[in-house]
């Protein structure tokens, strides 16, 4: 059993217990199902972006806890003066110690930038969820679900107005999806998740592979293990837009200022 099995047996359990509690009609009511959301894709895509989605993670099952003390609010307010595009939230209790306060914190605390609700998606409800709580995006994670779920769950996010964040580990993954025909309408961006599963390491070497075999109609974004502006660079010459980091933030005292580190070492290189 991969870690991602045990995760997704636990958010099953979790889901049944939550739409027990909330049923989705109610979720439906809600003022911000209307909301109209931030664009991921325009704020990763505007001139000037860094392209960094800034990630507040409590703990991960690589590592343990990473940091138990800092304030959501403060936090990604700093990240986003620091010159983060979006955001990404974890709302996973279990695992990440992230819960759905910590969402609806960010989102009124940041009122203009894009959230992202990082969880395990494995039912609509969820995306209801995130809606209401209001998040901008949401992850879809291929290892965990079968084609024709990412198509469910990915049609059912564009009926809420949400961007879709498709995460994939290996060329496998990413070519099963991109047979689903409806990809281009359901899908926004393709992120490359370089942590195995199955070891934890990471590999920027996973990003740079499957680069060239993601359509030009979807922003790229590589996740996980990142932490130096000279990665950065070489994964925008392979053609990605978005970096997701959370780890390399999240385990300093002050995480705003770990990303405005990295900024700053960014803009060095590209002047140079
Ligand atoms: O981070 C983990 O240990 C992990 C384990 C199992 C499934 C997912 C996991 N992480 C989720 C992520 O995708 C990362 O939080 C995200 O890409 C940021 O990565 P990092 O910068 O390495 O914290």
């Amino acid at each position: 059993m991969t870690i991602l099995d045990r995760i997704v047996e636990k958010k099953l359990t979790e889901v049944a217990q939550r739409k027990a509690t909330i049923p989705a009609q109610s979720l439906e009511k809600l003022p911000t199902i209307q909301r109209t959301v931030n664009s991921a894709r325009a704020a990763i895509q505007a001139a000037g972006s860094t392209g960094i989605i800034a990630e507040f993670k409590r703990k991960s099952p690589s590592k343990g806890v990473i940091n138990d003390s800092v304030d959501v609010i403060a936090t990604t307010q700093g990240y986003v003066k620091a010159g983060a595009a979006c955001l990404s939230v974890l709302t996973d209790e279990p695992f990440f110690g992230g819960k759905p306060d910590d969402l609806i914190k960010a989102r009124a605390a940041n009122p203009t930038t894009p959230v992202l609700r990082k969880d395990f998606i494995v039912d609509p409800y969820q995306l209801l969820e995130a809606k209401a709580w209001g998040a901008d995006l949401v992850l879809l994670i291929a290892a965990c679900l079968t084609p024709d779920q990412v198509k469910v769950l990915g049609m059912e996010a564009k009926r809420l107005g949400l961007e879709v964040l498709l995460e994939v580990h290996d060329e496998e993954e990413l070519d099963q999806c991109l047979a689903i025909e409806e990809l281009p309408q359901i899908v926004d961006l393709i992120g490359v998740n370089n942590r195995s599963l199955k070891t934890f390491v990471t590999s920027v070497e996973t990003s740079l592979r499957l680069a060239d075999r993601i359509p030009s109609a979807f922003v790229k974004v590589a996740e996980s293990g990142l932490s130096s502006a000279t990665t950065i660079q070489v994964l925008r010459d392979a053609g990605f837009e978005g970096f997701l980091i959370g780890e390399a933030f999240m385990k300093t005292s002050a995480p705003a200022e770990a990303l405005a580190a990295l900024v700053a070492d960014s803009l060095m290189q590209t002047s140079s």
